[in-house]
């Protein structure tokens, strides 16, 4: 595991948006694991940035609600298109979002673990952290090897998440979420964390034990994870996990 601090968000942005330019320009054809929350926003803007040719690259957005109206502004497929797909220039036919419209969302589910798989599996997924530990929506007792599945959200997570909604009740209280098997068997994990209200959790999942009580611990056992912070986040941080700073 590899550590970058950088003093801010848009510093970390801008450091994680290097390493995700330095494998697209190796690998124009990349697969991205894309995800939404406030976290990354600052890479998308900073890999934006770059100029470069994104049209082959693929992604796969890690979440998405079920039962929001097709076109919902706030469902991810909505959020996915504005800041990821359009500000990168990727081609829409390339960047899939989990279907939270579908009749049998279960159904729906498996066949996106399955394209995940059809593309050849995912070289970087970018991920961000919950409160409760949850990457992607997988929430604190899921199976450290499960799979895209249905899941409830947590009322810890919908509160986070009622901010982007006119009202708490309208959040929706199902999800479609990669799995944590999904996610631990993309090449290299890359998450970017800010805030000091996400330094606990932070310490809790890379310096804790691994316990589905804290989903996102589960990075500690992959062999390519590069965490990229704020200095904020990284404040509860302590060995052995060797951390550089850089300012970008
Ligand atoms: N489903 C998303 C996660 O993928 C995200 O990483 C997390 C943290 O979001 P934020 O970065 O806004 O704190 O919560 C959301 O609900």
């Amino acid at each position: 595991m590899e550590i970058f601090v950088s003093p801010d968000a848009a510093a970390a942005g801008a450091v994680a948006a290097g390493i995700l330019a330095a494998v697209i320009r190796r690998k124009p054809d990349a697969v991205l694991g894309v995800a939404t929350g406030g976290s990354p926003l600052p890479v998308y803007r900073a890999l934006a940035g770059h100029e470069m040719d994104m049209s082959g690259v693929r992604a796969f957005a890690l979440d998405e609600y079920v039962g929001l109206p097709a076109g919902h502004p706030q469902s991810y497929a909505a959020v996915v298109a504005h800041e990821i797909t359009e500000r990168l220039g990727l081609d829409p036919a390339k960047v899939a979002v989990p279907d939270g419209a579908a009749a049998d969302p279960e159904q729906a589910a498996r066949e996106y673990d399955a394209a995940i798989g059809a593309a050849g599996g995912i070289d970087v997924q970018i991920l961000g952290i919950g409160h409760n530990g949850h990457l992607a929506f997988n929430e604190p007792g899921s199976d450290l090897d499960s799979r895209t599945r249905v899941e409830v959200l947590a009322a810890r997570t919908r509160q986070a998440n009622a901010r982007y909604f006119s009202s708490p009740d309208d959040v929706p209280e199902r999800c479609i979420t990669q799995g944590l098997g999904t996610i631990m068997e993309a090449r290299q994990l890359l998450l970017v964390v800010a805030g000091a209200d996400k330094a606990a959790v932070l310490h809790e999942a890379l310096n804790g034990p691994v316990t589905s009580q804290c989903p996102a611990s589960v990075l500690q056992l992959h062999p390519h994870v590069t965490v990229v912070a704020d200095a904020a986040a990284a404040s509860l941080l302590s060995a052995p996990i060797p951390v550089t700073s850089v300012v970008a």
